[in-house]
């Protein structure tokens, strides 16, 4: 069954909403040049607000392995997103401090990207267009990957269903189409989630 991230949460009314929607996911942003970065204080303040049963990721953009674990390692966050140029290396490196789950994110624009992400040695990889960009990539690309993988890029309420229900994929992941004017939106929060178990 798809699981849902709902990600870029940074204000408590935020956690709020996640609270009563139940996504498996949540996300918070460290990325420095992301207009949705928090501070790790702001982070664990959120994390102490957030139901048991909800995973938070954490979202990094080539940040330093030690950070990263050091967030993960403290509970701040369950799950390391890494959505920059984060290599092999770079994962081996991230295990030895910290036995927490990684996301391996990856852009689609070819076949062969998609070949690349199968490959990944991370636990989950993650399929997207860009970084919090709000735009899809061609979904054919995909029809045939046999590994699971969070779908993520231009996901909105309108197009989520089609999207579980066509690609199946083990989760969607979505930011920009749950925001109005930069803020989350607790009514788009909420379609989106609905969106996405009508197509399980
Ligand atoms: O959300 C961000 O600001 C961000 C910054 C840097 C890297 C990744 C980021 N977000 C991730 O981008 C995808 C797609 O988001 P969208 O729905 O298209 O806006 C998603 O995985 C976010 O976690």
């Amino acid at each position: 069954m798809t699981k849902i991230k709902l990600c870029g949460l940074s204000r408590p009314c935020d956690i709020e909403t996640a609270n009563e929607l139940k996504p498996e996911y949540i996300g918070f942003v460290f990325a420095q040049k992301s207009k949705r970065h928090l501070t790790s204080e702001k982070a664990e303040e959120l994390k102490k607000m957030l139901a048991p049963g909800i995973q938070a990721a954490g979202v990094f953009v080539d940040e330093k392995p030690q950070t990263v674990a050091r967030l993960l390692n403290g509970n701040i966050i369950d799950i390391a997103q890494l959505h920059g140029n984060e290599d092999e290396v770079y994962i081996k490196h991230l295990r030895r401090l910290t036995h927490k789950p990684i996301i391996q994110a990856f852009r689609i624009g070819n076949a062969s990207d998609v070949i690349n992400a199968e490959r990944s040695i991370a636990d989950h990889i993650l399929l997207d267009s860009g970084a919090g960009t709000g735009t899809a990539f061609d979904w054919n690309l995909i029809q045939s990957i046999k590994r699971p993988y969070f779908l993520a890029g231009g996901l909105e309420p309108c197009n989520v269903e089609k999207a579980v229900r066509i690609l199946k994929p083990f989760a969607v992941d979505v930011s920009s189409g749950i925001e109005t004017n930069g803020r989350k939106d607790k009514t788009k929060m909420a379609a989106f989630v609905a969106a996405a178990r009508k197509g399980r």
